[in-house]
């Protein structure tokens, strides 16, 4: 059974929040389904096309290029001779241009009877303190006892816009005045977590995207500290990505890819664009994994990221009738 019929399968009986928070790429791509139906033969034309739908999603030209020559490739060794026979095609090849051989794991490192710190990094605006928000909600219905740290201590309102959350979430925050050292307010978080046995902190950074040495420096430095006290921490650095700002952040993710050993990508605001294909590009790219993506502003809407109901959510058009 190829992968396409797999997930056909497996969907049918599928929650469609993804189906639902995809809806914008999945219009773009629904153009996909009438090229597919309208053309006669397969041709030089229906590429050109087909490209043009992709590069419009946010796959990413490079990774649309790579994507198309894995296509021919396919089309040549199956001899696929009808169009309508290329959306298992292209829905395969999605697939494959995902896991890329691998087994992709978007599950968060977690140790019982530790401290796991996930450090969060990214630009202002991404959606960083929303994504803690939701997370810290999740960890806490699974009965984890979470500290929420107010480490980006630069931009007026961090601090007491994580607070909100942590209220809403139900979770415990540490804060100190604004403008303090960030490594120590993450310094003394650690201890206090260690001491009284946390499972989980969520640590905020300033979303400065300064120079890279700059950013670098300052990266290092809050790995250093957390390291002090816990030293295989942090298990996890995360790095919040806007979907819709589409090829600003690819570059964001180049740029703290360099500065950082970043673990996987929250990739936010997926609901609000037709960019939905920039998974793609970040894992072609980057070798990064997507962690979560956020689906809407409400605490429930972070949901952890599923390939298949990924693409499921951006090519159901494909599967019905
Ligand atoms: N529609 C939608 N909106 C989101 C999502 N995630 C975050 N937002 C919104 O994006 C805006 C920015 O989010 P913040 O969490 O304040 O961004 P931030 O990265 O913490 O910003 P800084 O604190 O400046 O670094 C807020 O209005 C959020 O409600 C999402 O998945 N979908």
């Amino acid at each position: 059974m190829g992968l396409f019929s797999k997930l056909f399968k497996k969907n049918k009986t599928k929650n469609d929040k993804y189906k639902l928070g995809l809806h914008k790429s999945r219009e773009t791509l629904g153009n996909l389904k009438k090229l597919l139906e309208e053309k006669k033969t397969i041709d030089e034309d229906l590429f050109d096309e087909l490209e043009e739908i992709l590069i419009m999603a946010d796959i990413g030209i490079d990774t649309v290029l790579s994507f198309m020559a894995d296509l021919r490739k396919e089309i040549d060794v199956k001899s696929i001779k009808e169009p309508k026979e290329l959306q298992e095609i292209i829905v395969d090849e999605m697939f494959n241009l995902y896991l890329q051989d691998e087994v992709v794991i978007a599950d968060l490192d977690y140790k019982e009877k530790e401290v796991n710190v996930y450090l969060f990094v990214g630009v202002n605006g991404v959606g960083k303190t929303t994504s803690i928000g939701k997370l810290a909600y999740q960890l806490k219905k699974e009965g984890k006892k979470v500290l929420m740290v107010a480490g980006d201590t630069f931009r007026a309102g961090a601090i007491e816009q994580l607070n909100v959350w942590a209220t809403r979430a139900g979770v415990d925050i540490f804060k100190k005045e604004p403008g303090s050292d960030p490594s120590s307010v993450i310094f003394d978080a650690i201890v206090k977590a260690k001491k009284e046995h946390y499972d989980v902190v969520l640590a905020d950074t300033a979303g400065r995207l300064q120079n890279k040495v700059n950013l670098m420096k300052e990266l290092e430095k809050m790995h250093r500290v957390i390291k002090k006290e816990l030293p295989d921490q942090p298990s996890e650095t995360l790095l919040v990505i806007d979907a819709t700002t589409g090829q600003n952040g690819l570059k964001q993710a180049e740029v703290f890819k360099e500065a950082t050993d970043v673990t996987g990508v929250i990739l936010t605001k997926l609901d609000g664009t037709a960019k939905g294909g920039i998974v793609l590009a970040i894992r072609h790219l980057f070798k990064l994994p997507i962690k979560y993506i956020g689906l809407g502003e409400k605490i429930e809407d972070l949901v952890l990221f599923d390939i298949e109901d990924y693409i499921y959510g951006l090519f159901s058009d494909f599967f019905e009738a």
